[in-house]
């Protein structure tokens, strides 16, 4: 069994709980009303989405002693794009009302991070406040994810649809995502690979398909890479939770983007 089996046999189990006690509607949320898409393909710098993300099955515990409301808001000061949050509890350590407070605390776009698998998930994202959710192509038949994308689409949410390998980037493609993730890091067996984006990122077309590289970046010369690749935006959890001084890691990462 791999980590991402165990987390989406988990999932089942939050999923029937959710049907049965949550109520539509029953979170309060402020809504902000900007899209990711159009502003990172607006913009002349590498766009990032940094991430709350106390712990994670590959790393264990990363930065316990956040408040996500205060990292959020410095993230956004610092020049972040969008901001990512875990709301998984069993494997990252997140909740819901982490992505709460952080929509409360700022004006850029937030991400629900979650393995979604049911509508009802996408609900509690939308009632939570959030501007995307993650779909991630390796947790489901394509049949799913393309309801499942387009239920999200309907109630006026952007996706980010996570890829891994050349099959499901072409799944990406015949669904029609308009932002795709590009994972480095394999969920199946942890590793780390930056060539990942390289490789995929040439099979599509980046002026109509916003592409982000996800996963194990570092440095201004990782950011370098992947921009030659073609992604406008990079996802950044663990160096962000790790550093000491946000203003300059931020300016590191925020490298120019070339035509
Ligand atoms: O901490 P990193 O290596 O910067 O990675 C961030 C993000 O890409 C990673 O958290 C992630 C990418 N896809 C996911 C799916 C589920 C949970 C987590 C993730």
């Amino acid at each position: 069994m791999t980590i991402l089996d165990k987390i989406l046999a988990e999932k089942e189990k939050e999923v029937e709980v959710l049907k049965q006690h949550y109520r539509q509607g029953s979170l309060q949320a402020k809504k902000v009303d900007v899209s990711l898409y159009d502003t990172f393909m607006k913009a002349d710098k590498m766009s990032i989405i940094a991430e709350m993300k106390r712990a994670s099955p590959s790393k264990g515990l990363i930065n316990d002693g956040v408040e996500p409301a205060d990292q959020g808001k410095l993230y956004e000061e610092c020049g972040a794009g969008a901001i990512s949050v875990l709301t998984d509890e069993p494997f990252f350590k997140g909740t819901i009302e982490d992505m709460q407070a952080v929509r409360s605390a700022v004006n850029i776009p937030v991400l629900n991070k979650d393995f979604i698998i049911d509508e009802i998930q996408i609900e509690r994202a939308y009632d939570a406040g959030a501007n995307l959710i993650l779909l991630i192509a390796a947790a489901l038949p394509e049949p799913r994810l393309q309801q499942l994308y387009q239920y999200a689409e309907r109630k006026g949410l952007e996706i980010l649809f996570e890829v891994h390998n050349e099959e499901e980037m072409l799944v990406a493609k015949r669904i029609g995502a308009k932002i795709v993730g590009i994972n480095n890091r394999n969920l199946k067996t942890f590793e780390v690979d930056l060539a990942i984006t390289e490789r995929l990122a040439d099979m599509v077309d980046t002026k109509e398909t916003l592409l982000i590289s996800e996963s194990g970046m570092k440095t201004g010369a990782d950011v370098e890479r992947v921009a030659k690749a073609g992604a406008r935006g990079i996802l950044v959890g663990e160096t962000m939770m790790r550093s000491k001084d946000l203003k300059e890691t931020f300016d590191q990462l925020r490298i120019p983007l070339g035509e």
